[in-house]
Order: C-alpha cells, then sequence, then structure tokens
C-alpha cells in the first residue's frame, strides 16, 4: 500500500507501507502508481516526496512474490513514469533503500538520505540483476567502475559513501522527511530535464574493453559457476556501449534467464533460510520468542590456542570486555601479542580505533568470579574440559553461562561436571573465529531454553549467524563432515588422487577441494581423535575396522609427520613448511600405488559425477538422518550451516536445497546404487526419512517440516 497526503501546503507525500521493509508488493506498486497520478493531478502539488513508514524507504522488490505469477503495475513503467513526471520527485530515503527500492529512489529526480541509511543493489547476491533500470541508471550516475562494484558484489553503502559517489544528493542527520520537503519545496518549478538520470551518457571510460575483460576475469574467479555476477556486467556494459532504451532491452533478456533460474531460487531459499534459523525452536517446544535471554556485560574465553583468540577478538569487537585465561605463562603472552596485532588491523580496516581495553589477561582462572559468560576454548581432549567445567562451576558466581567451543564431543557430559547444567550450552565457532559467519549453538537435554536464548543473542551481537542444534557426536556441520572426507579417502583407495577429487569439488562451487582443506586444517587432528577413539592404531593398516570399512590413509601420512601446510607436506607438497600453494605430490601418488597393491585394489578411472555423488550424497543422506533424529530442526537450519561454515556454493542453496534440486528419487535410487557395491559402509543406506519423501512424492524443501513433525508425532 501506499499513502498519500499533502504537506507544507504544496508538496504530495507518498508514504509506502508494507512492514517490515515496504516491499514492493503488487499493492504497494498499486499503490505509488495510483498516489502518484493523484500528486501530478493535484493542481496545488508542486513537489512531491516519496519516503517508507516506520523509518525504512524500501527493502525492494517483494521476495516472496517471486514464486507466484506477477500481478500488479510492473516497477520499470512505474519507475519511467516518475521520472517522466513533470513535478519533482524527492526520495526520502532512511534505514534501507535496496535494489528495487534504491531503483525506485533512481527514477526520482533528486535523492535526500539519512546518515544512517544503507543503499545498494543486492539483487545478485538473490541470483538477480537490478533489472528495473538500477543496472543503467546507475552506471549513468556515478560511473561505470563504480556501478561495476556494487551491481556485481550487492554491497551496502553507507550514506556518507553514497554522497561521495552522487548517488544521493544531501545527507541529514535530522528528520529525512522534514529535509526532503524542505528540499522538495527548494526545487519546485525548476527545470527537470537534467535530473532524469535515464538521459545521461554513460561516462566514458578510456579502456573500456580492458575494463570489462579485468572485471569478467576476477568475477568469474570469485563466482566459482555463479551465474548472476556475470551476467551483471554484461548488464552494466549494456549500459556504457548501448543508448539507454537498448541497454533496458538487453538488461530485460538477462534478467529473464536469471529469474527462472535454480540459482536464483537457491539463493532466495538461502536468503529466507538465513531469517529462518534465527527463530530456533527446541524439541522441548522452548521458541526464540517465548526464552528470554539473560543479560551479558562481562564474558571470558578460557584457553588461547587459535581458536580462544579468534573467540576473544571477536567479543571485543562487538564491544564486551573479556578477560581471557590462559595457564601457560608463555601462551599467554604470545596470545596477547597475537591477539593485540588481530584487534589493530580489523580496527584498521574498519577505520576505528582498537578495542584493545576490551581484552584483560590472566593465568588465574579465579579472575573469572564475575563473568556472566565463559566460552572454554581448551584442547579437543574431553578430560581436560571436563576439568574445566568443574573449576569453572565452582570459580564462577551463580547463574554464570558456561559455554564450550568443543567441535563435536558431548555437551551433556560436560553440563554433568557442573552444579548447573542447565546453563551449559555448546557454542561452536569455526576457524577464524573472528572470520567467520557461522556458530553453532548446541544445546543439551539439560540446557534451558534461556541458556539457548543466551547463547543465540550473543552470536548475533558478534555478527554470527547462529543456528541452534541438538547435541551428537559432530553436531550437525561434522557429524556430516566425517563421511564426506571418509569417502574421498576411499576414492582414493579406488584410483582418484587428491588433485582429481578436489578439482570435482572445486568445480562444483567450494572454495577448497576435501584434501586441500585437509592440509590445511591439519591432518593431524582428525588423527588425534580417531587415535583416542581407538580406531587409528599406529603401524595399522587394515581396511575393516569395528566391522565396516576404514581408510588408514589419512593416519599413514601423519605416521610419516605429513600435517599438511604446517610441515610443508600432506596430501600434497609444498615449497616450506606453511605455505600455501598446494602441488600434486608425485611421492604420494607413488605411496597410493603402493598402498592399492598391498590391499590387492585395482586403480580404476573415476569420472567427476561419481566423486560428486560419492562425497556429497552420502553428507546429504546424513543430513536427513539429523532431521530425523531431531537434531536439526529443519532443512534450511542444515544449508545455513554448510553455507556460512564449509563453504558450500550458496547458488547451490546448501545440501539439503540441492538434494531436493537433483531431485530425491535421483539422491535415493544413487545412494542405494552405492550402499550395494558398499555393504560394508552401513551410511550409504538410505535414510527412512528420505525414502518417506520419496514415497509421498518428494515435496518441495519448504514442506519438509511438516513431515518431519507428522514422523515424530507417529513415534
Ligand atoms: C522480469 C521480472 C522483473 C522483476 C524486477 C524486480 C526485481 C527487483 C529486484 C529486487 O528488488 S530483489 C530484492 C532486493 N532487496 C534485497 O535483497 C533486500 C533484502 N533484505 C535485506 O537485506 C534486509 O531484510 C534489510 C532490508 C536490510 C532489513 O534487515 P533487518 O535485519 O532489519 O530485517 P530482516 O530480518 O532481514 O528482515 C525482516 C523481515 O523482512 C523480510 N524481508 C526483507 N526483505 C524482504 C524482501 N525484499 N522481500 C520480502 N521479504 C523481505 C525478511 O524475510 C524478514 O521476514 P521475517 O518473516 O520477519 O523473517
Amino acid at each position: 500500500m501506499a499513502q498519500y497526503s499533502r504537506i507544507s501546503g504544496s508538496v504530495g507525500l507518498i508514504t509506502l507501507k508494507n512492514p517490515p521493509v515496504n516491499a514492493l508488493s503488487a499493492a504497494v506498486r498499486q499503490g505509488i502508481v495510483d498516489t502518484v497520478e493523484k500528486a501530478l493531478c493535484d493542481p496545488q502539488v508542486k513537489s512531491v516526496v516519496i519516503c517508507g513508514q516506520d523509518g525504512v524507504f524500501c527493502g525492494g522488490a517483494d521476495v516472496k512474490e517471486f514464486e507466484k505469477s506477477m500481478s500488479g503495475p510492473p516497477l520499470i513503467p512505474m519507475i519511467h513514469s516518475i521520472e517522466c513526471a513533470t513535478k519533482p520527485m524527492v526520495a526520502a530515503i532512511e534505514g534501507s533503500a535496496l535494489g528495487g527500492g534504491l531503483e525506485l529512489a533512481l527514477g526520482c529526480h533528486y535523492r535526500i538520505a539519512h546518515s544512517k541509511a544503507r543503499l545498494g543493489l543486492p539483487e545478485v547476491t538473490l541470483g538477480l540483476l537490478p533489472a528495473a533500470g538500477g543496472s543503467q541508471r546507475l552506471p549513468r550516475l556515478i560511473g561505470v567502475p563504480a556501478a561495476l562494484d556494487l551491481i556485481t558484489t550487492g554491497r551496502h553503502v553507507t550514506a556518507a559513501e553514497a554522497l561521495q559517489l552522487g548517488i544521493v544528493d544531501q545527507v541529514t542527520d535530522h528528520k529525512t522527511v522534514d529535509a526532503a520537503v524542505k528540499f522538495a519545496l527548494s526545487v519546485a518549478g525548476k527545470p527537470l530535464d537534467a535530473r532524469r538520470i535515464s538521459t545521461y551518457p554513460c561516462p566514458v571510460v578510456t579502456d573500456l574493453d580492458a575494463l570489462f575483460e579485468d572485471v569478467m576475469q576476477k568475477v568469474r574467479q570469485s563466482a566459482r559457476g555463479a551465474i548472476a555476477p556475470i551476467a551483471c556486467v554484461q548488464a552494466v556494459r549494456a549500459a556504457a556501449t548501448l543508448p539507454y532504451t537498448r541497454g533496458m532491452e538487453r538488461e530485460k533478456e538477462l534478467m529473464a534467464t536469471l529469474f527462472t533460474s535454480g540459482q536464483a531460487r537457491a539463493l532466495q531459499y538461502n536468503f529466507f533460510a538465513q531469517r529462518a534459523v534465527g527463530k530456533w525452536r527446541m524439541p522441548s517446544g522452548a521458541r526464540w520468542d517465548t526464552s528470554t535471554p539473560r543479560p551479558v556485560h562481562k564474558v571470558a574465553v578460557i584457553g588461547l590456542g587459535t581458536m580462544g583468540r579468534g573467540i576473544a577478538v571477536a567479543l571485543a569487537q562487538a564491544g564486551l570486555p573479556v578477560v581471557t585465561v590462559e595457564a601457560q605463562e608463555k601462551q599467554l603472552m604470545e596470545a596477547k601479542r597475537v591477539m593485540s596485532d588481530m584487534l589493530k588491523r580489523g580496527a584498521k580496516r574498519r577505520g576505528v580505533a582498537p578495542p584493545l581495553d576490551k581484552i584483560s589477561y590472566s593465568s588465574n582462572i579465579q579472575d573469572l568470579a564475575d563473568v556472566d559468560l565463559v566460552i572454554e576454548a581448551v584442547f579437543e581432549d574431553m578430560d581436560l574440559k571436563k576439568k574445566v567445567f568443574l573449576q569453572l562451576s565452582a570459580v564462577c558466581k551463580p547463574g554464570t553461562l558456561l559455554c564450550t567451543n568443543t567441535s563435536g564431543l558431548d555437551v551433556d557430559q560436560l553440563a554433568s561436571q557442573t552444579r548447573n547444567p542447565e546453563l551449559v550450552v555448546g557454542m561452536h565457532f569455526f576457524a577464524p573465529a573472528h572470520v567467520m559467519k557461522l556458530l553453532e549453538v548446541v544445546y543439551g537435554p539439560r540446557s534451558s531454553p534461556q541458556a539457548v536464548a543466551t547463547a543465540m543473542q550473543l552470536g548475533k551481537k558478534m555478527g554470527k549467524i547462529s543456528v541452534a542444534v541438538g547435541n551428537c557426536r559432530g553436531f550437525v556441520g561434522n557429524r556430516m563432515l566425517k563421511l564426506y572426507t571418509e569417502q574421498a579417502s576411499f576414492l582414493l583407495e579406488e584410483g582418484a588422487t587428491p588433485d582429481l577429487v578436489d578439482r570435482a569439488i572445486e568445480e562444483f562451487g567450494f572454495p577448497m577441494g576435501v584434501f586441500r582443506m585437509s592440509d590445511l586444517s591439519g591432518l593431524d587432528i582428525g588423527w588425534r581423535v580417531r587415535k583416542e577413539m581407538k580406531l587409528a592404531v599406529p603401524g595399522q593398516s587394515a581396511r575393516i575396522r569395528e566391522g565396516r570399512r576404514y581408510s588408514p590413509l589419512g593416519d599413514l601420512l601423519c605416521e610419516q609427520g605429513r600435517f599438511g601446510q604446517k610441515t610443508g607436506r600432506g596430501w600434497y607438497r609444498y615449497n616450506k613448511p606453511g605455505d600455501r600453494v598446494a602441488h600434486s605430490d608425485p611421492w604420494l601418488h607413488h605411496f597410493l600405488e603402493e598402498y592399492r597393491a598391498q590391499h590387492g585394489l585395482v586403480a580404476r578411472r573415476i569420472d567427476q559425477q561419481e566423486i560428486l555423488e560419492r562425497c556429497l550424497y552420502p553428507m546429504i543422506n546424513e543430513g536427513f538422518r539429523i532431521l530425523q533424529d531431531g537434531i536439526a530442526a529443519g532443512p534450511e537450519d542444515i544449508d545455513v550451516i554448510y553455507v556460512f561454515g564449509y563453504g558450500w556454493p550458496r547458488h547451490c542453496g546448501g545440501p539439503m536445497f540441492y538434494a531436493s534440486m537433483v531431485g530425491l528419487e535421483k539422491v535415493l535410487e544413487r545412494l542405494e546404487h552405492y550402499y550395494q557395491a558398499h555393504p560394508d559402509v552401513p551410511y550409504l543406506q538410505p535414510c527412512s526419512l528420505l525414502r518417506r519423501l520419496v514415497a509421498i512424492g518428494s515435496p518441495p524443501v519448504q514442506k519438509w517440516r511438516e513431515v518431519i513433525k507428522n514422523l515424530h508425532s507417529q513415534l
């Protein structure tokens, strides 16, 4: 809807009304068309201001409408008629002007923004391009290089940057609508020809071909198979080389391909999935909107290895005072130096002062007596963690939330060391913790809803995308990852090489293949866990352990001191320890040949499709088990975890969405095939939830929660 009124005698005020972000739904577009006509027909009105209600100009097209058949007035002619208006049209931008919202503002003759407003054309993040004239108007207004940057990245700019770029005409700290009305009064009756952006020539670029070639190359490299960024470059090129009307035709053509693409559907699904995970619920029925978080004024981090350092830095950057504790003095001093550097670098990037004074350093656990929440990040060893929790429970004031950053150990066992197990949850950060967006908040059977709410809110304050998950070995992310890495090792046994597997995974869209990633994280971490579980036994190379197939390849490499990048040798060879460039290693190929010979394995040719199916489908199958077990509340939770924590390509939605795109029937059929071929790998057996979904006709991913609910209620 849009509301019309006349203020200050001669200014028509159009207010977009569609909470919470005034998205341009069919009703809003109809409202704009009607109210603009009213304002233009009203002889008393000399100029018009368009604003949004409740401090938000407009969050763009209503993405929820994309799935339906389009109704209501189309955006392009609507914006065109605003630009053609004979009375000055002024956009009063508060909050956000994004996508279609900014395109609407670009159709206006003037733009006034509040200093806290954010502007941008984020369509590319939804698998689209700014197809309501944005790709044609923005380059004409701010030049091709700046427009390319904004349109291909989708980044939001502040009002100050928008002013500097020339997107807005004025920035105000006062009431935006008042400033816009004042401005509208001042421009009433002035000629408008020079204010219609579509009539501007595109600013000349000296070597256009070189610029576009360069940008296209960069986009292809970072897009990793995503088609929207490429279409965005092509659309801006049309703006730079064609007259406006022909550019608009090209924009429409490119958009038509994107709009119905699987990638756009995946990215839009992911947009809503990110928001859905914030609305967490526990199997007990406790929910985000009925659980009140405890106040957290002061936090502690115990253990200053890589993870602890990153977590403490992220907390300080979020403005929280942090007490850090590290028992070993030498490690404490080293951590202080490294963390101060991290804070300084981060502050420089953000143009703020480094929050060095937010962190205090101690080697005495007694210093945690007055904190509201502790994040334990000591070595991944259950006995050590148990000791720490016992101590924390004695030292901390009553009501302190005790969190563990374990990447997969039993949160409930730790809770049982404490006086208040209901105040124990997992906060599983991902390395580097001050950079990575994902946080798994793990609730045990005894964690209280309040504890979960507190950890979720703290995650939000730290700028993380937090997903609440149940307690099981590896939680969601690592539980699924284990099968992925294991299948990759099996493929090596059967004839593949690390390069072959990694290439397939990277071509699929992961930033790094499984073996490159393993070299980066360190092979010794998994080895230690397997040794603790008595799965890995030095000197042994048996391929069946605990009654199922096992690949000792990783263990054998570790026995040779090949821990990955840090030792300069792993699945690949590096020029020196710590180097990042992986080289194919003839030693490893020879080692694999000998290994196969020793075990009577005959290498066979393995194609890309098999690599993808063998690595991804077992993970997806495990995802179904996780849903069936109630560890994740819905497929969105798993998908958000994989996109933000494990590099799953966002334009493929996440593993569960990807399964629905591939077709559940096909996933089921391939799993059955691989299980038949490898009966000694029990997890290849298709999960009953997957079978059930196929049996009822493979409903869309958005409907799976209902099926799971029914399944649980039948148990
Ligand atoms: C050939 C066909 C031609 C068609 C041409 C049309 C093309 C148009 C291009 C577009 O405009 S695409 C949309 C571009 N806009 C965006 O990408 C903005 C998306 N939104 C945001 O980034 C944020 O929501 C925000 C606006 C910055 C606000 O952030 P905030 O943290 O304050 O709130 P959220 O929790 O994110 O959102 C609140 C609520 O609103 C829903 N929502 C937000 N934006 C949209 C939208 N554009 N359409 C529909 N719904 C939207 C969001 O899902 C939340 O809903 P919930 O139910 O409360 O979770």
